[in-house]
């Protein structure tokens, strides 16, 4: 069974280092920096990761195929994680029942041994688990370390039910049950806290993961609509990188899923001061965007901002009906 951790104190665990630079500006952490700098703190305090950028369909197996091609790639970059999107196994019409499953099923198992084939760590954002009853699936985001282990799995909180202007009409709710866990994991990469899509709108859950959950990187796969995707997505990513401090790996699908589904695309890493640092130079292609966590930059917005001493543990809610 896949185990889930729900730690109340952040941990210790990060390799903090004097500060060595300031901001504004950052450094760039674009893939290809790295190799160039020679001062070791930065060799043993980086850590490079992924995220996905494509079209998934109504075909399990061909977005395996895909999937297994990026994993490949992502691997050879020396990535440690790579963040695949919401519905990155299937992507139908609303109709993610057909093909719900356990998470010992065929379809998350060929994930597990993708993630030890390539010997990485994988991001299984957004996949349709098998609900509580037969109407309703989870939407369930799956960290498997690079040994194909299932180290966590989070279903996904806020359910899309959204007429979007201009747009369709969705109703997430009518088909899945939404979680009620808040959930973190360690990994190479940092304390991941994880999300699913349309959860990026609700700042309450990112803050959690931060504060009680102690994420150092907040893990955002999605499948934006392209309407809201072009409102919203890229400033909703820097804001919750900047109010966290944490970095932001969001995978995104893309383009036209058939006839009546089209996401916004733009996978996009955001650095804790807000820096896009990972991106890639089309927004619509299928590829990988990569950078480096550096987890002395973590160190230093934190220190140099320290949030974490002047938020106000009030109950902002109770407050405001005194
Ligand atoms: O229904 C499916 O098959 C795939 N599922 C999705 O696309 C999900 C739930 S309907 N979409 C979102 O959460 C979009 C959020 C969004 O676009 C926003 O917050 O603006």
């Amino acid at each position: 069974m896949p185990n889930c951790l729900y730690l109340l104190s952040p941990p210790n665990s990060i390799l903090c280092r004097p500060i060595r630079f300031s901001h504004p500006p950052l450094r760039s952490h674009f893939s290809g920096t790295v190799a160039a700098v020679s001062d070791s703190v930065m060799a043993s305090n980086s850590v490079r990761v992924a995220a996905a950028q494509m079209t998934s369909i109504n075909d399990l197996d061909s977005n395996f195929a895909t999937c297994a091609r990026l994993a490949k790639e992502a691997a050879s970059t020396g990535a440690k994680l790579l963040c695949f999107p919401e519905n990155f196994s299937y992507y139908g019409d609303g109709d993610g029942l057909r093909v719900a499953e356990a998470l010992d099923g065929p379809v998350m198992q060929g994930y597990c041994t993708l993630a030890r084939e390539s010997s990485i760590w994988l991001s299984l954002g957004g996949f349709q688990e098998k609900g509580p009853d037969d109407k309703h699936i989870y939407n369930t985001h799956v960290v498997v370390d690079d040994a194909g282990n299932i180290r966590s799995t989070y279903r996904k909180i806020h359910m899309f039910d959204v007429d979007v202007p201009g747009g369709s009409s969705y109703k997430e709710s009518s088909f899945t049950e939404a979680g009620n866990r808040v959930v973190a994991v360690d990994s190479p990469v940092g304390r991941l806290g994880l999300t699913v899509c349309y959860d990026l709108r609700f700042p309450d859950l990112h803050q959690q993961l931060r504060f009680q959950h102690g994420a150092q990187v907040l893990l955002q796969p999605a499948a934006f609509t392209a309407v809201t995707g072009h409102a919203h997505w890229e400033v909703l990513l820097r804001a919750r990188a900047i109010e966290t401090q944490c970095y932001v790996i969001a995978a995104a699908q893309t383009g036209k899923h058939n006839d009546k589904r089209e996401s916004y695309g733009e996978a996009l890493i955001v650095d804790p001061w807000g820096t896009i640092v990972g991106q890639l130079p089309d927004r619509l292609s299928t590829g990988i965007s990569v950078a480096d966590i550096d987890f002395s930059l973590i160190e230093s917005v934190r220190a140099k901002m320290p949030i974490s001493k002047h938020r106000k543990p009030i109950d902002y809610w109770k407050s405001a009906s005194l």
